[in-house]
């Protein structure tokens, strides 16, 4: 399998296009954040395990089928944490763990400043949300961390990637999918991708 898979769907693409344009107030730009996270999970999560079950229903004994193991959703603060609600919409009783890190402007590596990850995994599938995967130095950083957890599958789910980023997170973790609705051209010279849609992060908080 392609491990860089690109959601192409016409409703992802029409809330992506309002999600780049800059006249889009940072209110919008949450809602539309919490709207599309649903779409790309259902994307990504095509390779979960079910397991069959019997079902009672109304008219009788039925065969169904049920998510095996405990998905965990890990959102890289701060912009993953807009992606937060939309994918609990699609798992209510995920667990949620947060990881802190932030890009250093000058030198663009990041910098760890949350980890609470107990000891022992307590996830079967973990789902790392954030928007942006520019130099892929922060997705790496993540994947490293929840791997050091212990967590047996692990999806990178986001919006926008850049090629130069890509090549450096299929390099560390060639294991790891990606689903990101759209792959841009670019990095300009301070590490943002272009066209993107600018600061993530900022956008959403009205902050920068
Ligand atoms: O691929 P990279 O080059 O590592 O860049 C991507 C990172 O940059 C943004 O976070 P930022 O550092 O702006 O932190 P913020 O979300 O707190 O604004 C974005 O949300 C990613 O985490
Ligand atoms: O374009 C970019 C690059 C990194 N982080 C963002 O939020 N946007
Ligand atoms: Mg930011």
């Amino acid at each position: 399998m392609d491990q860089v898979r690109i959601i192409r769907h016409p409703v992802v693409q029409h809330k992506l296009t309002e999600l780049r344009d800059l006249q889009t107030p940072p209110s919008r730009f949450r809602e539309l954040l919490r709207e599309i996270t649903p779409l790309l999970l259902y994307e990504a999560t095509w390779d979960l395990e079910v397991e069959e079950v019997p079902v009672r229903t109304p008219m009788g004994e039925g065969r169904g089928q049920r998510l095996r193991g405990a998905v965990g959703l890990v959102p890289i603060l701060r912009a993953g944490l807009g992606m937060v609600e939309g994918a609990l919409q699609v798992f209510p009783e995920a667990q949620v763990w947060h990881l802190g890190l932030y890009r250093d402007e000058r030198t663009l590596q990041p910098v760890a400043y949350y980890n609470r990850l107990p000891a022992q995994p307590t996830v079967t599938w973990c789902f790392i949300l954030d928007p942006m995967l520019a130099t892929g130095g922060s997705a790496v950083a993540a994947v490293d961390m929840v791997k050091r957890w212990g967590v047996p599958h692990i999806v990178f789910v986001g919006l926008i990637a850049a090629p130069e980023g890509l090549e450096r997170f299929r390099g560390a973790h060639p294991d790891v999918p990606v689903y990101v609705a759209a792959v841009d051209s670019h990095l300009n010279p301070h590490g943002f991708i272009v066209p993107g849609l600018g600061d993530a992060g900022d956008r959403q908080f009205g902050t920068g």
